[in-house]
């Protein structure tokens, strides 16, 4: 069997690639980043480390790689052949693969099954339609018969690698990855580890709304607090107890939503803060919290679950107004987002921005506890 994987990054070859091996897969890994596509050419393996006592390493075999930018047309031919198509780049970056993915499907006439990896909620639904912009009406109609784009959602925390190793990764014991069932195509991919499931958006808002909701809340409240990493962070009462009332908003308005046993929900929260903590981690805040004018989407982790708490319960929430906050106020001047927020806010003032990036209206309570959480931030800190 052969996988095609787009983007040997941190869960391409950390999670992804992994389970792909185990369960019997040839992975081809698509990149530009030559050297690490060189590197796994070069090995045609690479090893998986668990950031925990056990420090269990597996070796992951069966692997090569194609640069997109200098081979697209073996990237083509490679999808053309796959028996299952995967991708961890990003969701900025589904546009720009969209192309050469739809290239290889106009090659084939056997089903197949594209999986978008990204923390969003709907990846596989945006790769398609881009898929889709690229195709004729025919096409369209052809893919349809026998493409499947199911969504999915994946948990594994997994750092910036700084080994001598260039593809060894480290990751946490921990992992979840859970596809819609309903969207595929022909038959199900036999990855073990994947978790089938007919109604996805309950696992994807949860681990969302609990999990990235709670690292970036970590990773912006470090970065006010000075932290260079999530586990100094959390060494901080002020954030761990500013993490937990974040996170008993998120969970409030997620058992109103779907019925969470609120006991059980309490318990996924707990356990989510302890993988935050590992101690065999180390997660630098500004890998948590990159991209911070993505994070403030309408649609993602911050503002999605504010909304939606303020739209179900009738209340503003404000822990997560401040995390808006905090992300707003993100200055990291090596992240061009972050330096687009900022630079926002100086030419266009406070109130321009939030509606820019969070697309909260003025008039909304939302919005302005969000501003006086800025305003608060800046005067107290966090
Ligand atoms: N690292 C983590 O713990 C987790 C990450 N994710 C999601 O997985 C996705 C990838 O994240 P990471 O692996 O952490 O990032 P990463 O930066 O380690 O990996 C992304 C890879 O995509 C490659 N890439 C960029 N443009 C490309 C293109 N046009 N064609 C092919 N490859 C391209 C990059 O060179 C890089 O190797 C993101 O959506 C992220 O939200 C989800 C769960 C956990
Ligand atoms: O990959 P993103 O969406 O930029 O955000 C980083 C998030 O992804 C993770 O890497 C894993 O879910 C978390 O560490 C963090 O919440």
């Amino acid at each position: 069997m052969l996988a095609v994987h787009f983007g040997a990054g941190n869960i391409g070859r950390g999670f992804i690639g992994s389970l792909l091996y185990q369960s019997g897969y040839e992975t081809c890994f698509v990149d530009v980043n030559s050297e690490i596509v060189d590197l796994i050419n070069e090995k045609g393996e690479y090893r998986v480390v668990l950031a925990d006592a056990s420090h269990e390493e597996l070796l992951v075999k069966n692997v090569r790689a194609l640069n997109s930018a200098s081979d697209p047309d073996k990237v083509v031919d490679a999808i053309a052949k796959a028996d299952l198509v995967t991708a961890a780049v990003g969701p900025n970056i589904l546009p720009h693969i969209s192309g050469l993915i739809a290239e290889g499907l106009k090659k084939r006439t056997t089903p197949v099954n594209v999986i978008a990896c990204e923390n969003m909620v709907g990846g596989s639904t945006l790769l398609k339609e881009k898929v889709y912009e690229k195709v004729t009406e025919a096409e369209r109609a052809a893919f349809d018969k026998r493409v499947g784009f199911p969504d999915a959602a994946v948990d594994r925390i997994v750092p910036n690698q700084s080994n001598e190793d260039k593809l060894m990764v480290t990751v946490e014991p921990f992992y979840e990855w859970a596809v819609d069932e309903t969207k595929i195509i022909g038959d199900k991919p036999p990855v073990d580890g994947i978790t089938w499931v007919n109604d996805l958006k309950p696992y994807i808002e949860r681990k969302l709304f609990t999990v990235n909701t709670g690292h970036a809340v970590a990773a912006y409240f470090g970065w006010q607090a000075g932290a260079r990493t999530i586990n100094e962070a959390l060494e901080s009462d002020k954030i761990k107890q500013a993490l937990a009332a974040t996170l008993q908003e998120t969970g409030r308005f997620l058992v109103t939503k779907y019925g969470f046993d609120e006991a059980g929900h309490n318990a996924y929260i707990e356990k989510i803060i302890g993988r935050f903590a590992n101690p065999y981690i180390s997660d630098e805040v500004t890998r948590v919290g990159r991209s911070p004018i993505r994070k403030l989407g309408g649609n993602d982790r911050l503002v999605s679950p504010a909304s939606q708490y303020a739209k179900l319960l009738g209340e503003t929430p404000v822990y997560l107004a401040k995390s808006i906050a905090a992300a707003l106020l993100y200055d990291y001047a090596q992240d061009p987002e972050a330096v687009e927020v900022q630079e926002t806010v100086q030419q266009d003032g406070l109130a321009s921005a939030i509606t820019r990036f969070t697309q909260l209206q003025e008039e909304q309570p939302l919005f302005k506890e969000v501003v006086m959480q800025y305003e608060d931030i800046q005067k107290n800190g966090i």
